[in-house]
């Protein structure tokens, strides 16, 4: 689906990580690993072109790049914005309607299902600055239902989140896979990633492994994780 050649991400011509060569297949589900300042956001954002990389090339092997869904860090998003739930999930359904039209019957059924999905049906009609992060990010897990798109990014989406609503999100993310959707998440959780994903790409600040996660796993986990890894 996506084909990286020798690509470096990197801000303004400085590298943050080291050059990355191989392919996210569709269908597939992996994890983006590696310690704080690695480049893994960096990376997320070079694959859907919000970021240039330094160099090298980002080829989409259907030729144009797919819909994508993308859940970006907590941190970066604006939980003030004067909006309800259902309006936040009715976003997703965009790229399917032109945003001057109201929605579809079908759209309105669709994201009042997703609602229903992650729990928040008794809360559709509240503004998100009244949500709880946990809620909040429900929320965003819905607007990702309604999107429906091919490839899916996402973002660290269990920082701050409790054990539960992890298990339940992590639950949602494999139905998705199974759905067929190609899902690529940077997680720092080691027991997630062993758990529930086939595949790793793993970066450092000098190196990078990509493959089987019974095969790249051990390796940052013998280096403690928050080591600078060896080649
Ligand atoms: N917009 C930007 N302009 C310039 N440098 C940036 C920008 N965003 C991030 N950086 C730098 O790029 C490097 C990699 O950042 P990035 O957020 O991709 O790392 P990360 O692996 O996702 O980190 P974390 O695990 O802490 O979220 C860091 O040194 C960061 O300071």
């Amino acid at each position: 689906m996506i084909e990286l050649e020798r690509v470096v991400p990197g801000y303004q011509g400085r590298a943050v990580a080291p050059a990355l060569s191989g392919t996210f297949h569709a269908g597939g589900m992996t994890a983006v690993i590696g310690a704080n300042g690695t480049g893994k956001s960096t990376l997320l954002k070079t694959l859907i072109r919000l970021q240039a990389p330094v160099s090298g090339k980002v080829i989409y092997t259907r030729g144009a790049m797919p819909r994508v869904a993308w859940l970006p860090q907590l941190a970066e998003m604006d939980r003030q914005f004067p909006a309800t739930v259902y309006d936040v999930v009715s976003m997703g359904s965009w790229p399917a309607r032109s945003i001057f039209s109201g929605l579809t019957h079908r759209c309105r059924l669709r994201v009042a299902e997703a609602i229903e999905r992650v729990g928040l049906s008794a809360m559709a009609k509240q503004p998100i600055e009244t949500l709880s992060g946990g809620q909040y990010q429900r929320m965003l897990f819905a607007r990702l239902l309604v999107q429906n798109a091919p490839l899916v990014l996402l973002d660290e989406p269990f920082t701050g989140i409790d054990v539960q609503t992890t298990n339940f999100l992590m639950t949602l993310i494999r139905q998705m896979h199974e759905e067929g959707q190609t899902i690529i998440t940077v997680l720092h959780d080691n027991e997630l990633v062993e758990r529930f994903f086939p595949d790793v790409l793993l970066l450092g600040p000098e190196t990078t492994h990509w493959g089987a996660t019974s095969q790249v796993l051990p390796r940052y986990q013998s280096s403690g994780s928050h080591l600078a890894l060896s080649a």
